[in-house]
């Protein structure tokens, strides 16, 4: 399976109108979506085999993050490095990649640092995505979180990760949600948007499954799990809920919604379950980056060890092979 790196290739959501009847109609088998998370992991879609060309692909849809309270724009700057060249050159050459020029899928920071990274990034075709809205509480005065989404574009970020308030949803408010992910829509212009749902705070699949609806229909390009700072992040059945509506949306419209998982993905055999359950739940186009994407701050470093395993691994069956 080839890697390409396809950052222009987003298909941009129309939204619809809010249909309440849809979102009433919401209804999520929990042990049906449990007892499927438990067997993901056990799968076989992805082949030893093919170990290698997954976790490049990985690699390609990941956006590598920095959130941290003391990011500075050397650290940034040095992410930014990383994106550009994930891996270390005699791994690129020891894998035999070297025309592919794998970067990251994106560069994730705070509005803060947009600039810095622009700047980095500059000729690379990789896009900065920008938590903005307050994230990751979304819980400063609703003006300035439009503001910081639009402040966050003209700094130059191409894609915003909004974070959405939990209580719309805890109070079943379905109308102030789709008009907060509607505002939060227009203000991002010419950028992609990612709701992120927070789901760990959400209370019930059910409800992961009905925001979800509600932030497609209010115009979400990508629906996110987590902000990574919630105590529950991402998740294989809030994961399994969230593309099954993703599924039921595009029957619905014919729009194809992206997905990004995030928080606590760090490693490199949880990275290929989840390309596994979108191979499956979604078909391949949700393995480019216009579609999925990983949230992760330390994900890159665990798939590294892995391709080294990899590549030390063949030649050492190549070795024992040649003196046989
Ligand atoms: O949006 C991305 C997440 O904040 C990253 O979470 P992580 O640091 O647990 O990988």
């Amino acid at each position: 399976m080839p890697v390409t790196q396809d950052h222009g290739r987003f298909p941009r959501n129309p939204g619809m109108p809010l249909d309440l009847d849809v979102v009433a109609s919401v209804r999520v088998n929990t042990s049906a979506v449990e007892r499927r998370a438990a067997t993901l992991g056990t799968r076989r879609s992805v082949k030893k085999d093919h170990q290698a060309a997954w976790l490049l692909r990985a690699i390609s849809v990941m956006d590598l993050t920095t959130l941290s309270g003391d990011d500075t724009r050397g650290r940034v700057r040095r992410l930014c490095a990383k994106a550009r060249h994930p891996l270390r050159d005699d791994l690129v050459e020891a894998l035999g990649i070297a025309d592919l020029n794998l970067t990251t899928g994106a560069v994730c920071v705070y509005h803060e640092m947009v600039e810095t990274a622009v700047a980095a990034l500059e000729g690379s075709g990789i896009p900065v995505a920008a938590v903005s809205t307050g994230f990751p509480e979304a819980l400063s005065p609703f003006h300035l979180r439009v503001k910081e989404v639009e402040e966050s574009v003209r700094a130059g970020a191409q894609e915003i990760d909004i974070v959405i308030s939990r209580r719309h949803v805890l109070t079943g408010d379905w109308q102030a949600l789709y008009d907060e992910m509607a505002t939060y829509r227009e203000a991002c212009g010419p950028a992609h948007v990612k709701a992120i749902l927070a789901t760990g705070q959400l209370g019930s699949l059910r409800n992961v499954a009905r925001a979800s609806h509600v932030c497609m229909m209010a115009g979400a390009d990508f629906i996110k799990t987590s902000t990574g700072k919630e105590p529950v992040n991402a998740t294989l059945p809030v994961s399994l809920v969230m593309v099954r509506a993703i599924r039921d949306y595009q029957a619905m419209t014919g729009q194809m919604i992206g997905f990004k998982p995030a928080g606590g993905i760090s490693k490199a055999k949880d990275a290929l379950v989840y390309l596994s359950m979108m191979k499956e739940e979604l078909g391949r186009d949700w393995l480019e980056p216009d579609l999925f994407r990983f949230g992760a701050s330390s994900l890159l470093g665990d798939i590294e060890r892995q391709l080294e395993h990899h590549v030390t691994g063949r030649y050492s069956a190549a070795f024992r092979h040649g003196i046989s």
